[in-house]
């Protein structure tokens, strides 16, 4: 597999509110694009941007928040009370080439690949068997010609 793409830092929040301010009135970000939840995922997500070239957006601010019972941020956010950088995301072309990568190299690959906040496939590999980071794969989103 060949490195793609740091498509977005995950960053788990107990408000998301809160750390929206923290982006626009701290690090000047504008802020362009509205909270939706992700059920399926149990979080509730915004996006923030990072400028890229030519006018377009680059690497995003993924701000995450719990939602539900069962999200898979509670154990975070219950370590990590202030939230803090939680994943890394990076693209591939085919998200079943590179989650069939990862398992022959022994990695532990977290579920089936899902739709994510992108619209595209994606899947975790445990960050104990990444170098402590918690690593989200994300097929390429393809544009509509
Ligand atoms: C917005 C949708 C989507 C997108 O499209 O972008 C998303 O990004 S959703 C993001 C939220 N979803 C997920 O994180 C799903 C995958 N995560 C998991 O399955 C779990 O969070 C986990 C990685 C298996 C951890 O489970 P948890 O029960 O919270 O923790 P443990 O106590 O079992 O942790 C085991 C081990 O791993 C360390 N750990 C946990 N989380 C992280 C982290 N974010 N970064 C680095 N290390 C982490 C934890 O400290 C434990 O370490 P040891 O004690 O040394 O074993
Ligand atoms: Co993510």
């Amino acid at each position: 597999m060949k490195l793609g793409r740091l498509n977005h830092i995950g960053i788990a929040t107990p408000s998301l509110e809160a750390s929206l301010a923290y982006y626009r009135d701290v690090m000047g970000a504008a802020i362009v694009h509205e909270p939706f939840d992700l059920p399926a995922q149990g979080v509730k997500v915004c996006f923030v941007d990072t400028p890229g070239e030519n006018g377009t957006h680059g690497t995003q601010i993924e701000l995450i928040e719990p939602l539900g019972e069962n999200s898979p941020i509670h154990g975070f956010i219950a370590k990590n009370p202030a939230g803090g950088q939680h994943h890394m995301c990076y693209e591939v072309p085919d998200i079943h080439a590179a989650k069939a990568w990862f398992e022959k190299l022994g990695k532990r690959v977290l579920g089936e690949p899902r739709i994510g906040a992108h619209g595209t496939p994606i899947f975790f590999v445990h960050p104990r068997d990444m170098n402590g980071v918690l690593t989200e794969i994300m097929e390429t989103l393809k544009e509509a010609h």
